[in-house]
């Protein structure tokens, strides 16, 4: 999903105001553009405006020779000046500036995107955000030049035609002015169906790019549960749909368009009879009327062409809005700055936590002391709140009550990177760029040396299977990705959080989905790990964290229960009975495991 985006018609001011938010730094650099186009086609509506003088001098008795040439020159001069202007608004599109907005604009997003709270950024699907940053900046910041220029001269030029007519005969200019109030209420109509339509595509073409990501990255799970036919129809679903979306946009733009056109024709023929009946009157000289055919022929055509030009308008509008949206996302607020903390005890003060959207809490009232080095294991059933209690520490969100602090100082007066800085985390799911083995480990601590990462990967007990890879550190992941095992890949991830080395360390269960080897080799890599570290763990299988300083349960958003293995276990309360069912599921298992199968002796 991507968060909602208003459906009003936008008005050319507000557009004007997202594309100079756009422009950023080269802001100053599109507002000249902006002035040199409109400029350019004022000089265009006067030198139209020549024709009424100078067809009055060519067909006066005699022609007057000195008038003519008069006005041919100024005609020359507001060409020359327009055409000047229009070079030097182009100059902006063709210059760098274009590919410096496009640039900037990557680049802030980019860091709204560091900025923006982890709650936020779930909130959008990956190719969603992928089309908003490629795609749609470049449909934003492309069409600057070339379209702005069309349109400004659209409305600039008729309407400077009108005024110096309206000097020169006001029947005349009110005959020009009549296809306006006509063309403004189906002007309305088609960019509120354009608009709309706009939006659908806009959302089609996002739903097909985040479902494609999604389709690629989790082909070889799809694969293997023999559901990449079923998943490809789901695909092929957004495909048509898109389909769909698309032709119903061009459907919806096409009677406007045509109404628009036979408006235009309609008024050049009211024009024409109404010219015509003044000439035959007595009150129109043939000249005017001559010049007054020319500057609306002139202006007409393009004039009909006008909605098909502010579609492509409002695809730049749509794609500003989208960026908008990400914009939008402003980054938790923090708290007067503190220095970083000196010692690393971490304390939960009566935390409450609802997920944006969620009815019932994920947390409540959670109080708990993590005292510096130990071990504090989280455990409880599925969905009790263990991880976002993980969460808020990472300030993937601000709780709504209470407070999460580190040696005594609230998180919300950390900077980002101090945080960053105390804590480690290895995740059950290891995210692998697509760069070197000796790069993925060295992400956590960029300034380390080769040797360090080694030495980490020694640490990590990593470095005896990096070496035995075609190249060893310097092996492409991307070349060899599919081929690490899970608990390869945990080593990796292990080597990068002793490189950071951050005092507290989060485990998010790294060996729950490892088989039994590999679980060993992860175990002794974690051990290292978290020597003198305040560890915090979240654990499904008890066994693995008897001998945790602290267990906290959870249950249902609450912290039920705390204390060791064994007090609990005598307590017997929710973490005994979370116990006796993984007890006797195991036996349960082994016995299984150690009937005859049927059918053997
Ligand atoms: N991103 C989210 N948006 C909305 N609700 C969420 C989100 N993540 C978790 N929740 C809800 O918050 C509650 C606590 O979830 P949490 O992931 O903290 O539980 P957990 O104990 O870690 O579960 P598990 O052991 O399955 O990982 C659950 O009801 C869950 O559905």
């Amino acid at each position: 999903m991507s968060p909602p985006m208003s459906r009003a018609i936008p008005r050319f001011s507000d557009t004007y105001r997202r594309l100079i938010l756009a422009a950023g730094e080269q802001a100053p650099a599109v507002r000249r553009m902006l002035l040199c186009f409109a400029l350019a086609a004022v000089a265009q509506g006067l030198a139209f405006a020549c024709f009424f003088p100078l067809f009055s001098a060519l067909l006066a008795e005699p022609t007057d020779v000195s008038a003519v040439a008069m006005w041919l020159l100024v005609m020359a001069l507001a060409m020359a000046a327009d055409l000047l202007l229009a070079w030097r608004g182009h100059a902006f599109e063709y210059g760098a500036a274009v590919a410096d907005v496009t640039h900037d604009l990557r680049l802030r997003l980019g860091r709204h995107l560091r900025a923006m709270p982890m709650q936020s950024l779930a909130a959008w699907r990956t190719g969603d955000l992928a089309a908003t940053l490629g795609g749609n900046i470049d449909e934003a910041v492309a069409p600057l030049g070339s379209l702005v220029q069309v349109i400004i001269r659209l409305m600039v030029v008729p309407a400077t035609s009108i005024l110096v007519t309206l000097a020169v005969d006001w029947r005349m200019a009110l005959a020009m002015a009549l296809i306006f109030p006509l063309a403004v209420p189906i002007h309305r109509w088609q960019r509120r169906a354009s608009m709309a339509e706009h939006h659908a595509v806009a959302e089609a073409h996002a739903r097909t790019n985040a479902d494609i990501v999604e389709y690629t990255q989790g082909l070889a799970v799809l694969r293997s549960l023999g559901q990449a036919g079923p998943r490809t129809a789901r695909l092929g679903a957004a495909l048509a749909h898109l389909k769909t979306v698309q032709e119903e946009a061009m459907g919806a733009a096409l009677l406007p368009t045509l109404l628009m056109a036979g408006l235009v024709e309609l008024g050049l023929l009211v024009v024409l009879a109404l010219g015509l009946a003044w000439v035959t009157q007595g009150s129109l000289s043939v000249a005017a009327f001559a010049a007054l055919l020319v500057v609306i022929l002139r202006f007409s055509e393009p004039l009909a062409l006008f909605n098909e030009l502010t579609q492509v308008f409002d695809l730049m509008e749509s794609a500003l809005l989208r960026m908008d949206a990400v914009v939008a996302a402003k980054p938790l607020p923090n708290l007067p700055p503190s220095p970083p903390p000196r010692h690393h005890e971490v304390r939960f003060e009566a935390v409450s936590f609802t997920y944006a959207g969620d009815s019932e809490p994920a947390l409540k009232e959670v109080s708990a002391e993590l005292a510096e080095r130990t071990m504090t294991a989280l455990v409880g059933p599925s969905g009790s709140g263990k991880s976002t209690l993980v969460r808020l520490l990472t300030r993937y969100a601000d709780p709504q009550a209470g407070t999460v602090r580190i040696g005594g100082i609230d998180i919300r007066a950390l900077s980002a990177n101090d945080l960053n800085r105390c804590l480690s985390v290895v995740f059950q799911d290891v995210y692998l760029f697509d760069d070197t083995i000796l790069e993925n480990i060295r992400l956590g601590r960029p300034e380390a040396s080769d040797a360090e990462v080694e030495a980490a990967a020694r640490a990590a007990n990593a470095d005896a299977f990096i070496r035995r890879l075609p190249q060893g550190y310097r092996t492409p992941v991307g070349d060899i990705g599919g081929s690490l095992s899970g608990g390869e890949r945990q080593r990796i991830s292990i080597a990068r959080a002793i490189l950071k080395d951050a005092p507290i360390v989060v485990l998010d269960e790294p060996t729950a989905a490892l088989d039994t080897e590999s679980e060993r080799a992860v175990q002794t890599a974690i051990d290292t790990l978290v020597r003198a570290r305040t560890v915090i763990v979240i654990a499904h299988r008890l066994s693995t964290i008897v001998g945790a300083d602290q267990i906290l349960v959870f249950d249902n958003a609450h912290l039920v229960e705390r204390g060791r293995h064994p007090d609990l276990l005598a307590a017997n309360g929710r973490y005994a009975s979370l116990w006796k069912a993984q007890q006797s599921a195991k036996s349960w298992h082994t016995a299984a495991t150690d009937a005859p199968c049927p059918g053997k002796p």
